[in-house]
């Protein structure tokens, strides 16, 4: 699937340069173009991929490169302003070799919490093509006015996407990293995950069809219909075999020693782990919408049963009937994976307490803003005993 990224505040851009880096080290092919909308400039100086005609510094009327200090409806504002040249930078991008839109962003912050929702409403306006939304929920430790930001910013960012895919940094901090060191090893994890399933589909020249191939309607038919999606994963290390000749292949020769039960039964352990260990948005299964089974790997390892089982077992978990399932050959990276996009998740019990957390935060903002009034007046009160100078 071809993909045109936006990359909106610090998250969101650092997120669309380890695309890049996937893209390069894969050869993957799934970014047809991509920018990073930012009103730091310092931000938009860190990034390693994106070449620098593609960095947009917003706001500078206003904040002058300096941020927007968290303050989401100043990042929603600042957007609005100068979506004249945030729109015109994607001028560039080859629109009609481009399956989608993909607006990336970290939703607890000021920038992207706020402008991401205002440029995923532009380009649904303007364009065909799916738009989809790719949000960074904040850690439960980054305070109160992180939470309500990403509360709000969630409310309407939803509205404006075709799809909103959610991945919730709570569940994937590690303890013992700085920040940075963390959100790095974060990023790639994330990446790693969106990107094998965007690049499903995506045969290069060369490259083995897929039996029952993945492409890009499969993805947009689970992604249909809106909502919130989540991401399972998981990979075991195998033996690749020597890729045969196509003399052998011709010949229909299958002997490349893989046992098929084991290669089945490797497959449907990896959808179960995939799906009931850690998603990109913690979530209950059940009750999903729909979903889609990717299995990657080498060829020969890739057995149509396990596929077959994986889907079924994915159907009776999540109670849905639109589950669709198929493969990705993908040589040289030595492992068999299985990826699970559930499409349209509705019990999930983190938005509902981010939400909570977030009328608290947003309570005692209002209290706390009206005592320091009261309190402050009084500080400054003299009993009529003193005049202004003017
Ligand atoms: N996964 C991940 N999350 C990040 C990263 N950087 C920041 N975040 C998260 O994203 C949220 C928003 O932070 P930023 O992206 O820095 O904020 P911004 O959109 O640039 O907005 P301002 O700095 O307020 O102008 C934070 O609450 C963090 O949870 C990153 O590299 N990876």
């Amino acid at each position: 699937m071809k993909l045109a990224l936006i990359g909106v505040g610090q998250a969101g851009g650092k997120v669309v340069d380890e695309f890049l880096a996937y893209d390069a080290r894969t050869g993957a092919d799934i970014v047809r173009g991509a920018i990073a909308v930012n009103t730091a400039k310092a931000d938009l100086q860190g990034m390693d991929h994106l070449s620098t005609d593609r960095r947009i510094l917003i706001g500078q009327s206003r904040v002058k490169g300096h941020g927007v200090g968290a303050d989401n409806e100043l990042g929603a504002e600042v957007a609005e302003e100068d979506i004249g040249e945030i729109l015109g930078a994607l001028d560039s991008v080859p629109i009609h070799e481009t399956d989608a839109f993909l607006v990336v962003a970290g939703l607890g912050g000021g920038t992207g919490s706020g402008g991401a929702p205002v440029i995923a409403k532009n380009l649904k306006w303007i364009y065909t093509e799916p738009v989809y939304g790719l949000g960074i929920l904040p850690g439960s430790d980054e305070g109160g006015i992180y939470t309500l930001n990403a509360a709000r910013s969630l409310k309407t960012f939803v509205d404006e996407v075709d799809n909103l895919m959610l991945f919730d940094n709570d569940a994937w901090r590690s303890s013992g990293e700085s920040v940075e060191e963390g959100f790095d090893a974060i990023n790639e994890e994330l990446v790693q995950r969106f990107g094998v399933l965007f690049s499903a589909g995506e045969v290069a020249e060369g490259s083995d069809v897929a039996e029952s191939v993945v492409d890009s309607s499969e993805i947009i038919n689970t992604l249909k219909g809106g909502g919130i999606s989540s991401l399972g994963y998981a990979d075991v290390a195998v033996d690749e075999p020597e890729r045969k000749s196509l003399l052998s292949r011709l010949r229909g020769e299958s002997d490349d020693g893989i046992d098929s039960t084991e290669a089945t039964n490797r497959i449907t352990s990896l959808v179960r782990k995939a799906t009931l260990g850690r998603l990109t948005l913690p979530c209950e299964v059940n009750g999903t919408e729909r979903a889609l089974l990717v299995v990657a790997g080498p060829p020969a390892y890739l057995n149509r049963k396990g596929i077959e089982h994986g889907r079924k077992w994915l159907e009776e978990q999540t109670g849905s009937m639109e589950v669709r399932g198929g493969d990705y050959p993908r040589r040289g990276e030595g492992i068999v994976a299985a990826l699970v996009l559930l499409g349209g998740v509705t019990n999930v019990p983190r938005v509902k307490e981010l939400q909570q957390v977030a009328i608290e935060a947003q309570q005692n903002i209002g209290e706390i803003t009206g005592e320091s009034e009261d309190k402050f007046s009084k500080l400054m009160d003299s009993d009529g005993e003193l005049e202004s100078l003017f």
